[in-house]
């Protein structure tokens, strides 16, 4: 067998083998922290450690399942699925479906996602009259959100003097009452949502000590990736856990926290140290991901910051080439530009699509990209935004699986109780929803038992309620007989589902056919793979799976070898050979909301300095002139984070940059550009001025549209969307005269010319 020691540096082979006891090892990006966590795990299995007595938390299913592949290559044989090995939200839902009668939830428990919280919340503002656009239920829940990780109870928060003028300053004093009904509502339904698992886990561990007892014995190593971007409630599980034995390793970066915004806190990994006296620290210096000039362009990014951890970070591999910067003149152009750039780089490096990643601020970022890439006929996947399973007619079977697991999901009870349409309106759903309210009964207990006259429905509605009822009954009762895969595919039709969308003869309604067979195939896999593991392929077990996905989870088979676009956030912990950032503009990245916040912006920097260290040769940034925003053009400059890359690791047109000379210099950064176009040599340091709205138009892009006879083959044309381009024939007469421009990286297009602003170049 080969010396799996011998792949490590003398740094990360010490935070290998050096397996008791507290470690934390705080290294910058690409320095290997995530392999010493395998290597580490590997190594305790060499040593003939039960895989069932580690635990190891990951940052997605995803990561877990390919440090889980790579520790099987290592030392063969042992039994990698058996480790305690995933998400923090997947292994204590595991954890509290064991326990959950301890907190009186039923082991059924379904999972809230995002859309049913939102709805919940919706329904209570309702229920106590609130203004329902002052309680905004994406505020609210956040509210809600950042209490719980905070393990701040309802009662507790209606005490916090913090919390409550908080909430008053944003014109919702009552969040503490609508946490707390939609904390009773969650209970009585039997689910949990994402921050409830982490929330119920800490409940449990504080008031069972017996059963806390059992899992600090069950697990002798504790090890958690990604470490500064825990939360106050993980980061006390995991003290808890490891109270006894303290062989706990966290790894991590506080130069790449970047989920402040869910509740993460930086200080977790800075009290380490406190935590756990007489720990080892690990540092590990070098890179083996990127090339030197990504790097130092990466070290030169985070140094802007202040209180950074201060850390060695160098690269032995190639110098590589600068940092391109790209600038386009809209976003459209910017999708054309770096679908071009994707398709030349491929053809001549013979690169795979797999080697190429754009990184965007915003989901909303995506959608000019994918028509680009379309359009190019390149093969793309999409993290995030409208996943797989958020799909509308995946959401409603899956709403059948739920309720046949959990007949008091109330969520999923409501959104499947009329689809496909069974003759139960709204005004029926009223009245039933307020004698649940009334008697503190789920409505299902309601539909169960109720009377036509306690309803006040007639006879006729209460046999719909009632045949609905024996449809979700009869599911349940085969839960035990039938296969996950037999099962579900029995409610697709017997729910009705399938025939209403056979119905629709429409593309998209074959599309939506197709998706439920998809679905219906990923069980079929799921089982299969379950059996194997020894594991018996429920539908309970099915459903948690599919509502703890992670946006880098959701990836199929035919995913494999395609460019792949994300958010920043979401593309933490991978790599790519060829890195786009797009989007790199003021008011956008860093985003407007961050700009007038040293703390915000920091954490916008440090984004930054996570997008660039993902790249392994090539990282270009682009940014555009102009974009579309909520409907309007507006117009952007270029972000403040290219000036904060030392301009030696950066190949840019200082033109470029200089179109957005300020008019005052407040707060200004001297730049020096490395001159790549055609440009006056005794140009002085370029300054970039931040100050004032970024949204504001600050350039002028003086599109003096020519007139239509000056428009002939063969002119230089600028537009102010497709950017510059060449005419090569004109047709049609006046007032609806056409010109096609072939475009430099927007290909060729037809513009009608009394509409087309087309400037002349010379
Ligand atoms: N000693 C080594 N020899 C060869 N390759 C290595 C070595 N250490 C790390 N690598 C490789 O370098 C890359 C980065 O490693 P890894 O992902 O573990 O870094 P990381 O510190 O976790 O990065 P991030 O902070 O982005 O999560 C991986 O491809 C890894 O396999
Ligand atoms: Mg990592």
């Amino acid at each position: 067998m080969q010396n799996y020691l011998d792949e490590l540096n003398e740094a990360q082979r010490s935070a290998v083998v050096e397996t008791e006891g507290p470690s934390l090892v705080i290294a910058g990006a690409g320095s290997g922290k995530t392999r010493v966590l395998t290597y580490r795990i590997a190594h305790l299995l060499q040593q003939e450690v039960k895989p069932y007595r580690i635990l190891a938390l990951t940052f997605t299913n995803k990561a877990a399942r390919e440090m889980k592949e790579r520790i099987a290559t290592v030392v063969g044989q042992h039994n990698a699925s058996s480790l305690w090995m995933g998400t923090f939200h997947s292994i204590f839902a595991r954890i509290l479906r064991f326990e959950s009668k301890h907190l009186g939830y039923p082991s059924s428990f379904t999972i809230y996602d995002t859309t049913d919280s939102k709805n919940l919340v919706k329904s209570i503002v309702k229920k106590m009259k609130l203004n329902e656009k002052a309680y905004k239920p994406g505020s609210v829940l956040s509210r809600i959100s950042s209490a719980k990780n905070d393990l701040v109870t309802p009662v507790a928060y209606a005490r916090d003097a913090n919390r409550i003028s908080a909430d008053k300053a944003s014109q919702m004093p009552m969040v503490y009452e609508i946490y707390s009904q939609y904390m009773r509502e969650c209970y009585k339904s039997g689910v949990m949502d994402f921050d409830d698992l982490l929330l119920n886990t800490n409940i449990l561990f504080r008031d069972f000590p017996d059963i806390l007892q059992k899992y600090q014995h069950q697990y002798d190593y504790i090890m958690v990736d990604e470490y500064q971007d825990t939360n106050f409630s993980q980061y006390l599980i995991i003290k808890k856990l490891a109270e006894n034995h303290k062989n706990i390793c966290v790894v991590g970066d506080d130069a790449q926290s970047i989920y402040s915004f869910r509740g993460a806190k930086i200080e977790n990994i800075l009290n380490f140290r406190n935590d756990y006296p007489g720990y080892k620290i690990f540092k590990l210096e070098q890179n083996y991901r990127s090339s030197q000039n990504i790097v130092n362009a990466a070290n030169s990014i985070i140094d802007k910051n202040q209180g950074q951890i201060q850390k060695n970070v160098f690269s032995e591999n190639q110098i590589g080439n600068p940092i391109r910067v790209l600038k386009a003149y809209s976003d459209v152009e910017e999708g054309f530009l770096i679908t071009n750039d994707i398709y030349e780089k491929r053809m001549k490096y013979q690169q795979e699509f797999k080697d190429f990643a754009i990184l965007y601020r915003t989901n909303a970022q995506s959608r000019v990209f994918e028509e680009a890439l379309r359009k190019k006929n390149l093969p793309y996947k999409i993290y995030g935004g409208l996943s797989f399973y958020q799909r509308k007619e995946i959401k409603d079977l899956l709403a059948y699986f739920r309720l046949t697991v959990n007949p008091a999901d109330q969520e999923a009870l409501k959104r499947v109780i009329n689809y496909p349409a069974r003759g139960i309106g709204k005004t029926t759903m009223d009245k039933v929803t307020a004698a649940a309210d009334a008697s503190g009964k789920t409505i299902w207990e309601i539909l169960l038992n109720a009377s036509a006259t306690q309803l006040n429905v007639n006879a006729g509605t209460l046999k719909k309620l009632h045949a609905f009822v024996a449809l979700i009954a009869r599911f349940a009762a085969q839960l035990e007989q039938l296969s996950a895969y037999e099962l579900a595919a029995d409610i697709a039709s017997a729910s009705g589902i399938m025939h209403d969308l056979h119905g629709d003869k429409s593309i998209e309604g074959q599309g939506r056919i197709d998706n439920i067979n998809e679905l219906l195939n990923g069980i079929k896999d799921f089982s299969t793979t379950k059996q194997e593991e020894g594991i018996t392929p429920s539908l309970v077990t099915f459903l948690e799976e599919v509502s703890l996905l992670t946006d880098q989870d959701n990836e199929g088979e035919d995913d494999i070898n395609k460019i792949t676009l994300m958010t920043i956030h979401s593309a933490k912990g991978l790599e790519f050979k060829n890195v786009y950032i797009v989007g790199v503009e003021e008011g956008l990245f860093p985003s407007l909301q961050s700009v007038d916040s040293e703390k915000a912006l920091e954490e916008e920097r440090r984004l930054f300095y996570v997008a660039v260290t993902r790249a392994e040769e090539n990282a270009t940034i682009s940014f555009a002139r102009s974009r579309y925003k909520y409907g309007e053009l507006t117009y952007s400059r270029p972000s403040r984070f290219i000036g904060d890359i030392d301009q030696s690791y950066l190949e840019v047109n200082a033109e470029d940059i200089t179109s957005v000379q300020p008019k005052n210099n407040t707060a200004s950064i001297p730049r020096n550009f490395r001159k790549v176009g055609n440009q006056p040599s005794d140009r002085p340091n370029i300054k970039m001025n931040y100050s004032g709205s970024p949204t504001k138009p600050k350039i002028n892009l003086n599109f003096n549209a020519a007139t239509p006879d000056q428009i002939v083959p063969g002119v230089k044309v600028e537009h102010e969307r497709f950017g510059r381009g060449k005419v090569i024939n004109v047709e049609g007469l006046e007032p609806n005269r056409k010109a096609t421009v072939a475009f430099e990286n927007a290909g060729q297009k037809q513009l009608l010319l009394k509409f087309a602003k087309l400037k002349i170049l010379t």
